[in-house]
């Protein structure tokens, strides 16, 4: 596939509709050309957020992702191309071929990859083992600067005219939102766990006992909680919600046929530019203080307990382990820190690398997912553990979410995110589960970490 862009010039069209109209104009003088990228894209003002024009746009195919630290947005409309695999063998085959088929543009695929290469069945049937599309129409927001680009690609001609009309559709779509303003959301009609505390606790004594019998030293289960609702479930209208609130965490939302993978994730899996790469551990969870002294003594308790301590240091070792050969220079050990959320604070450590020059991102994920922050230690013991005993399929839950391009690529880590199909939604969250865990506490944590979710898409429940 070659790439060709044009680039845009100062005194265009400013608001969306107008910028949409003059890059439709610009491809109308493209000759049409098989297997060829075509990026045109020029700079907009936009009235609204990314997130809230996503939002808005409900009869079209959306994904969107947003990193934590709300420097880099990017809604996709459509698609005019998608890699996916439902082989977890070829999951790092894809990455690469992404990244690969986008060198010398500035295009981004979205996209994601389920937990330990689980392929797309049951309820996941949606969501293969990898999945990533090349957006057809995206709104970009880097650094407070907003763009639109159109990625045309179409391997007939009879595509590239299928395309034409997919984006004159959505730019009817756009003129036709009469307002913006945030729609109400479905309300609850009933909330059932599937699996119950007694149950809870059968599991994680399970888990204690191979523990002590020198099986595996930590191992995360989780939990589904279904939600019924109201109306369908809209997770966009949600998430432009939280992103308004300035949530500190990684959004996405991510559609695939009738259903949406989606979530507010405070974990990085990997960010990589060129060589350079960050990633950390994230691991072990103390709730929020209900004033400034309580939340401080908790703190304290996150940095000095000797559980969180193991169940975090687990995760940092096994991540330097991963990366020292790939690396070339590699942070040492880092002071932990700590991470505030709106319910639960967690402790963090940043590790950062320059890597070996032949290291691909299909490697890099291979060699650091699954982490043990979402899977456990040593990984193959515990995948096997979470194989036998977890009450339901973790699809997407605990893979990962995240954007590739030419020379950039990050990677969230999916946890706090659920799935919607309809007026049903399922919630994930899972805990690290090391000697020392008491099963009633880690239902708590369970708890808290869902909250979130709860909160972001059921705002009127209180
Ligand atoms: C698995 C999840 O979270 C992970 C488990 C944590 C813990 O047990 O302390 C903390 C952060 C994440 O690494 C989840 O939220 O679903
Ligand atoms: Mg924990």
């Amino acid at each position: 596939m070659s790439v060709q862009s044009t680039v845009s010039t100062s005194g265009t069209p400013s608001g969306l509709l107008e910028v949409l109209a003059e890059l439709r104009e610009r491809l109308r003088g493209e000759k049409y050309c098989a297997q060829r990228l075509l990026r045109v894209s020029l700079p907009v003002e936009l009235d609204n957020t990314p997130l809230e024009i996503a939002a808005a746009c409900r009869e079209s195919e959306r994904q969107i992702f947003a990193t934590r630290d709300n420097k880099f947005t990017l809604v996709g409309f459509g698609h005019s191309r998608r890699l996916s695999t439902n082989n977890a063998e070829q999951t790092a085959a894809i990455l690469d071929q992404a990244q690969q088929l986008v060198a010398g543009s500035d295009a981004c695929w979205l996209g994601g990859c389920s937990f330990a290469g689980n392929t797309g069945v049951g309820r996941w049937q949606e969501f293969p083992a990898a999945c990533f599309v090349l957006p057809l129409v995206e709104l970009r927001e880097t650094n407070g600067f907003c763009e639109v680009a159109i990625n045309m690609y179409a391997e007939s001609y009879a595509q590239w005219q299928t395309r034409l009309e997919a984006i004159d559709q959505l730019v009817g779509e756009i003129s036709a939102i009469p307002s913006l303003a945030g729609s109400r959301l479905p309300a609850l009609v009933a909330r059932r766990d599937t699996i119950s505390l007694r149950e809870w606790r059968e599991l994680v004594m399970n888990a204690l006992e191979a523990i002590r019998g020198g099986g595996f030293k930590k191992v995360v289960l989780a939990r589904e909680v279904e939600l019924c609702l109201t109306a369908p479930a809209d997770p966009f209208a949600a998430l432009a919600q939280l992103d308004r609130q300035h949530n500190p965490g990684y959004l996405f939302a991510l559609t695939s046929g009738k259903d949406h993978f989606f979530g507010c994730s405070p974990e990085r899996l990997f960010k990589q530019k060129g060589h350079q790469l960050v990633t950390e551990a994230l691991a072990g969870t103390v709730r929020r203080g209900l004033d400034g002294d309580e939340d401080a003594a908790l703190e304290s308790r996150l940095i000095q307990s000797r559980k969180l301590v193991h169940e975090h240091q687990l995760v940092a070792d096994a991540i330097h382990s991963a990366l020292c050969p790939l690396a070339l220079q590699l942070s040492p050990v880092s002071d932990v820190g700590v991470v505030k959320l709106r319910h639960i604070q967690h402790s963090y450590q940043k590790v950062s690398a320059i890597l070996r020059p032949d290291v691909s991102i299909g490697q890099l994920f291979s060699s650091l997912h699954p982490t043990p922050a979402i899977c456990g230690y040593p990984s193959a013991q515990a995948k096997a553990f979470i194989r036998d005993h977890e009450h339901f399929q973790r699809g997407w839950y605990s893979g990962v979410a995240g954007v590739i391009g030419a020379e950039h690529a990050e990677f969230s880590v999916a946890i706090r995110s659920g799935l919607a199909r309809g007026d049903k939604v399922w919630l994930y969250s899972g805990v690290g589960i090391v000697r020392g865990s008491n099963p009633v506490g880690e239902w708590r944590e369970l708890e808290s970490k869902l909250q979130v979710m709860l909160d972001t898409l059921l705002p009127h429940a209180h």
